[in-house]
């Protein structure tokens, strides 16, 4: 890959992070955002970054063994993005941010451990899907990348308890609009707790699946 075409993935990172960040889905130096690069390795945010200022020029860059290129030192969930690309390799970006309501949700005692939020409309089925609870882990550990592991292959998109989502797409901006989309099916899942909603059968879940395969 050539150095402009990395250096347009960390200017698109930079932008993408910042638009995160300035519409209120990660604080303070939460979330990180992670893209593959054609020889197998990866640029990502570095730990304690805040994806709203972002310097292009820091970003790390990993080989495909999980080395420092250059860039500052990377996210300390390096390994759950590399467990998560392992197991897709289809997915050419992860996005992990403490968006509140996705975290909210991931608070709550009675949630489906299998599929944390019902499929509510048509573009969360598209873009989201089956959303699984990750047991908690201490931000950072390499256990976390294990857990993940065992779900990366069949879901595009977990949700960490007591942290936040993790979600991967076939580009960056494919993960970043699926990550949105599960905020905002959070928050209608939030809005509507205690009221019964009628969310889509399993029979329009699977037209939708049929006629818009995800990644
Ligand atoms: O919650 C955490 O500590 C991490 O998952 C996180 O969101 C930010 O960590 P860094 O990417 O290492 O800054
Ligand atoms: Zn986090």
């Amino acid at each position: 890959m050539s150095a402009p075409a990395i250096n347009a993935l960390r200017d698109q990172i930079a932008t993408l992070g910042q638009s995160l960040f300035d519409r209120g889905l990660t604080m303070g130096s939460s979330g990180n955002i992670s893209v593959r690069l054609e020889d197998g390795g990866w640029l990502m945010t570095p730990t304690n970054a805040c994806l709203g200022r972002l310097d292009p020029a820091r970003i790390s860059r990993l080989d495909r063994d999980g080395r420092l290129l250059d860039g500052d030192k990377p996210t300390k969930e390096h390994f759950l993005h590399t467990a998560m690309y392992q197991e897709r390799p289809q997915s050419g970006a992860i996005v992990h941010l403490h968006s509140a309501h996705s975290v909210a949700v991931s608070c709550l005692p009675d949630v489906d451990p299998c599929d944390c939020i019902p499929p509510l409309t048509a573009y969360y089925v598209m873009r989201v899907g089956r959303l699984p609870l990750v047991p908690y882990h201490i931000p950072g550990d390499p256990g976390l990348g294990d857990a993940v592991r065992g779900l990366a292959g069949r879901h595009s998109a977990v949700l960490l308890a007591n942290h936040g989502p993790v979600v991967a797409g076939k580009s960056l901006e494919a993960a970043v609009y699926a990550t949105e989309e599960l905020e905002e099916t959070a928050r209608l899942y939030l809005l509507l707790r205690g009221q019964n909603p009628r969310g889509l059968s399993p029979e329009q879940v699977a037209e939708l699946e049929a006629r818009f395969p995800r990644d």
